[in-house]
């Protein structure tokens, strides 16, 4: 068996960096091993505007000063009142790359999300218009819908109208987490593509919820039944071109996810890659791990891949910090509970 393996420098098409001392804290637990990750823009307040990308982009960058080469890849949140010309100059720009979709209340910091899709209209029309892709979180947010189903839900009763009335319209399902996704995404043509995280592929609900309320495994979507972690398996090692890496890393403090109305949200930077390697290993499909974490993001969204690698070297179980420290409390790590063998070559 192979003990080293050399892919090309693999990209994050969804990830949470905070800000302030938070940025500076989980920035480098990224920047060590991506060349790129398209950057949530759900901070309080959230990143609405192009000056407000271009400012973000700017904290990114000097939070990173010393580390150098990392390109954070800008996000809009889309609001019920976001102006379409204001997009398409942040896109013509080169500053922006995505524009991102929560449905209002759907997960954290989603109060300025949308309502009223007919409000959006315009600028999904601009965006299929200039080719800037749609970043969509799909769960309803009804409340008579079970949590468990909201994501097949919203795929039925918002998404295939939505990719129904803007068939140009580039979209990507962010973090899918059920086999509904998986099929949904794969028979959706080279305009739609789907992101899955590394806990999905590791945890199911049970994680979450046998033995005691487990709150660093709760996250939305949240982790549903074991068949569908299976067929995220299935899909994210495929190889197929509709399915790559969106870690949605998202750290909250420890205050804030051990306490009686825990954050969603679960912290991957620090150990994505040597789980991903871990888990294709186990489905026989290493050779297929560049493709969902280095050449199908690039290719859907239209930039080249890198050109600089990654190595991972196989051996003794890797040892990863438990918590990162900022400097307002410790941010857990998320515990795969299984040993990884796989440790990226510095
Ligand atoms: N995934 C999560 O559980 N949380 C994310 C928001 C999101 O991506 O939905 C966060 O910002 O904390
Ligand atoms: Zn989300
Ligand atoms: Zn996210």
């Amino acid at each position: 068996m192979t003990d080293t393996l050399t892919i090309r420098r693999p990209d994050d098409w969804h990830l949470h960096l905070r800000d302030g001392a938070m940025l500076r804290a989980v920035l480098p637990e990224t920047a060590r091993h991506f060349a790129r990750a398209i950057i949530m823009p759900n901070l309080v307040p959230p990143v609405v505007t192009g000056a407000d990308a271009a400012a973000y982009r700017e904290r990114i960058l000097s939070a990173n000063a010393e580390r150098g080469t990392f390109e954070p890849l800008m996000t809009l949140y889309l609001t019920e009142t976001t102006d379409p010309e204001d997009v398409a100059a942040a896109h013509a720009s080169g500053l922006v790359k995505a524009v991102k979709l929560y449905p209002a209340g759907a997960t954290t910091n989603s109060a300025s999300g949308v309502r009223d899709f007919e409000k959006v209209r315009a600028v999904l029309d601009k965006m299929a218009e200039i080719g800037l892709p749609l970043c969509i979180h799909g769960e309803v947010v009804t409340p008579d819908v079970d949590i468990f189903d909201r994501e097949k839900v919203f795929i039925d009763t918002v998404l295939d109208p939505i990719r129904r009335a803007h068939p140009d319209l580039k979209v990507v399902m962010e973090h899918i987490t059920t086999s509904d996704g998986a099929d949904y995404a794969r028979e959706g043509g080279d305009r739609l593509g789907a992101t899955i995280t590394t806990h999905h592929l590791v945890i199911n609900r049970n994680h979450i919820l046998v033995g005691g309320i487990k709150p660093h495994y709760y996250c939305l979507p949240v982790a549903k039944r074991e068949t569908h972690r299976l067929a995220l398996v299935a899909a994210a090692t495929s190889g197929n071109p509709s399915y790559f890496l969106g870690t949605d890393s998202a750290p909250h403090m420890d205050s804030a996810k051990e306490t009686a109305c825990g954050c969603a949200g679960c912290f991957t930077a620090t150990n994505t890659m040597s789980i991903l390697a871990e888990v294709f290993e186990k489905e026989g499909k290493l050779d297929n791990l560049e493709a969902f974490t280095s050449r199908n993001g690039p290719n859907f969204y239209g930039l080249p891949v890198n050109e600089t690698t990654l190595t991972l070297h196989r051996g003794s179980p890797v040892e990863y910090p438990a918590k990162i420290d900022t400097e307002d409390g410790p941010v857990t790590v998320f515990d795969p509970q299984m040993p990884l063998h796989w440790r990226v070559v510095d």
